[in-house]
């Protein structure tokens, strides 16, 4: 198992902080009138250590993997849609590829774990740790090797791909994986399965009954209430979850800001924050998902996200919605006059 102290984050640097908000306090509009966009210029400006915070250069992964316990017929789609959906992605014609094209956002897909063989193409990077998970039902779904492999490769798609980047977003595809999360989710959190399983992709209520059947069942048999974050991972876990985990903790060390989309990412998000709770000093949640579980989730972490679209797609896009915000923010931070500036008086 990868030892746990490998993932130490360091504590952001309090040391511009007064400067920062006072910068903020002195723009020409009342103190807070921006509301939560001076909380996110405060958050990247902090994470920058900067006065003259930037989101310009912003990337976006999108891990894909097949998963074991679609056996068990926890999804109304067929498998085969992840591998059919990459190539929507690698063609441009996705959701997430309409997304960042209009917010000028870089977009690179990564073959976790997809069954079907993939194409050679430039926009993706195949590095399958296994083809799928195992039926996490019957068995673990990874081995800790597989588990360690899945945290590596993650970290090191972001040492390739986005070590420009002042924004790391990440999205996932792959069908089942609300399954996972929600098993991940159920384990880590300590939350029966029925209060979290959803309707995915549009599982009926009968296919969510079940749903949670197969997770609580699941979970019991794993004994995942003794386990820890990475060995829950392992039991339950998908490969682009893993990988993701992996993204988002190297993205911390980096000092990007992290852009959480909904509740798949949230799961990844989840491990990591477990493994290095300094890793919410890095994030935004940009986007509350449709699906029920996550509301429960953020309310129960006290997080409030951007935005809550009834989005239910994965693939990130709900990161991507929020780019526009995350870059107004930076932008009033930098741009905006100061009261001394424009000569308009303060309140008394
Ligand atoms: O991220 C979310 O909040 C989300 C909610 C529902 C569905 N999805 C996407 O739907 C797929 C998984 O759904 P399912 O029903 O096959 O478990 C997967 O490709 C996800 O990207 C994603
Ligand atoms: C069509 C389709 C697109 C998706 N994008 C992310 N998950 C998805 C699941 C399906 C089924």
């Amino acid at each position: 198992m990868v030892e746990k102290g490998r993932f130490k984050l360091p504590l952001l640097s309090n040391e511009l902080d007064a400067e920062i908000q006072h910068k903020i306090d002195m723009k020409t509009k009342p103190q807070g009138s921006l509301g939560r966009l001076e909380t996110l210029a405060a958050q990247v400006a902090r994470i920058q250590q900067t006065l003259s915070p930037c989101t310009d250069s912003a990337m976006h992964l999108v891990f894909a993997a097949d998963h074991g316990v679609c056996e068990e017929g926890v999804s109304p789609f067929p498998q085969e849609v992840t591998a059919q959906m990459v190539l929507n992605f690698l063609q441009g014609g996705a959701a997430i590829n309409v997304f960042c094209r209009h917010n000028k956002v870089g977009l690179k897909v990564i073959n976790a774990g997809v069954k079907t063989p993939l194409p050679e193409h430039p926009d993706l990077v195949s590095c399958p740790v296994a083809p799928g998970t195992r039926n996490f039902a019957q068995e673990s779904a990874m081995s800790a090797d597989e588990v360690a492999q899945c945290l590596q490769k993650g970290a090191e798609m972001v040492d390739f791909w986005a070590a420009d980047a002042q924004v790391l977003s990440l999205g996932e595809m792959g069908i089942g994986n609300t399954t996972t999360a929600a098993a991940l989710l159920a384990a880590l959190l300590d939350i029966p399965a029925q209060d979290i399983v959803g309707a995915g992709t549009g599982a009926s209520p009968e296919m969510q009954v079940h749903k949670a059947q197969v997770i609580q069942a699941a979970l019991e048999r794993h004994q995942t209430h003794q386990q820890a974050p990475l060995d829950v991972l392992q039991s339950v876990g998908g490969l682009e979850i893993a990988m993701m985990t992996g993204a988002f903790l190297r993205g911390a060390a980096l000092k990007k800001l992290l852009v959480v989309d909904g509740f798949i990412a949230t799961s990844a998000w989840m491990v990591a924050y477990q493994l290095c709770p300094t890793i919410l000093d890095y994030t935004v949640f940009a986007h509350q998902s449709h699906e029920q579980g996550h509301q429960r989730i953020l309310s129960q972490l006290e997080i409030t996200p951007l935005l809550a679209l009834d989005m239910r797609l994965g693939e990130g896009t709900g990161a991507i919605a929020a780019i526009p915000l995350i870059r107004l923010a930076t932008a009033f931070f930098n741009e905006m006059a100061s009261f001394d500036d424009a000569g308009v008086s303060q309140s008394a």
